[in-house]
């Protein structure tokens, strides 16, 4: 089964009962199509957002090259009035930039690839918005009340219960711009208002392939990836769909998501709690935090893997391989499709 390619199934006109009852259960990504999410689609140009959205001040990623890479650190942290993002995000060639030619011509030292080559040469930069909430340690986002000017025109789908909302957030990406594989701990709808993506998804199943830093993998490159540094990679079956206006992805939580705007173009997320509410850290803004049991369950394993360290080598070798195995019989889902 390894390696293959499925595309994600994409349904058209689904209603509120057919998502609850028969779609959700599920638990794997679809597109949605026809779902009424306002005037936001045809309504929300460059224009039109710059002038509505604001001049509020916002934290961005820039990067030289579209692939970020969180291992390197490609990118950096800036902040530009909302009006200003979109539009820096928007335009072809750029008559600013943050990145300087001399911290681009110190990483390329460092960073042999093509993409650095190239942005030496011709000169670019892409920018990245995640918004946040008014204090962004504490706060969490909700464009509704960031934007509130914005909020008439856009409609969430209304496939879950209003207690179980989390967050709503904005996603605005210069064309090109790819944001690594990661997994997010909340169900997700990822509204594609304008613009064009490409998202590839891969099953929580194959988390042992994807060669795990915490929440993101390190494989970069999923088009073409390094095999001699990540085999396990070529395991992974790939799902993907391309996002147009209008569509909207459902990402069910633990599953990792992989994006590349194909155009300038504007999306918003809602994440919403597939568990009861008690069962999430309290401190996550993100929804990225692993859920609390799991968080316990992790730090109790390093104790044990720390009281397996008073073995020498060799029982501790056996003693581990035969925990391996009591998690496998006890914990793993026998539900396999
Ligand atoms: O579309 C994007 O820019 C990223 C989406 C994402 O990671 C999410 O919705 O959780
Ligand atoms: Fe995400």
């Amino acid at each position: 089964m390894g390696g293959s390619r499925v595309p994600v199934p994409r349904l058209e006109g689904v209603s509120r009962e057919q998502f609850v009852q028969h779609l959700y259960p599920q638990r794997k990504p679809l597109v949605l199509e026809g779902i009424d999410l306002g005037a936001c689609t045809s309504k929300w140009t460059v224009d039109y957002l710059s002038q509505v959205g604001g001049r509020k001040e916002v934290k961005i990623h820039v990067a030289a090259v579209p692939q970020m890479d969180f291992i390197s650190k490609n990118f950096v942290y800036r902040t530009l009035p909302f009006d200003k993002l979109v539009q820096r995000a928007a335009e072809e060639k750029h008559k600013e930039f943050f990145i300087s030619e001399s911290f681009l011509q110190a990483t390329c030292k460092n960073i042999s690839s093509y993409g650095h080559q190239r942005a030496l040469v011709e000169r670019d930069e892409k920018y990245y918005l995640r918004s946040l909430g008014e204090d962004p340690r504490k706060d969490i986002a909700d464009i509704r009340k960031q934007f509130p000017l914005l909020e008439g025109d856009i409609k969430f789908p209304d496939f879950f219960k209003e207690q179980q909302f989390f967050s709503s957030v904005f996603r605005i990406s210069s064309p090109g711009l790819q944001l690594w594989t990661h997994y997010d701990v909340m169900d997700n709808f990822l509204i594609q208002v304008t613009g064009k993506k490409r998202v590839v998804l891969f099953s929580p199943r194959d988390a042992q392939y994807l060669y795990l830093s915490g929440t993101k993998s390190a494989v970069l490159n999923i088009d073409n990836p390094d095999l001699a540094k990540y085999p396990l990679f070529s395991n992974a079956r790939r799902y993907e769909c391309s996002l147009e206006a209008g569509d909207v992805l459902f990402i069910p939580a633990l599953w990792f998501h992989n994006v590349i705007s194909e155009e300038f173009g504007v999306g918003v997320n809602v994440f919403w709690k597939h568990l009861p509410s008690e069962c999430y850290d309290k401190t996550d803004t993100y929804g990225n935090k692993d859920p609390t049991a799991a968080s316990r369950a992790a730090q109790i394993l390093d104790r044990a893997l720390k009281t397996l360290a008073e073995l020498p080598e060799e029982y501790r070798d056996f003693y581990a391989r035969r925990m391996v195995l009591h998690i496998q019989d006890k914990a793993y889902s026998k539900n396999f499709e």
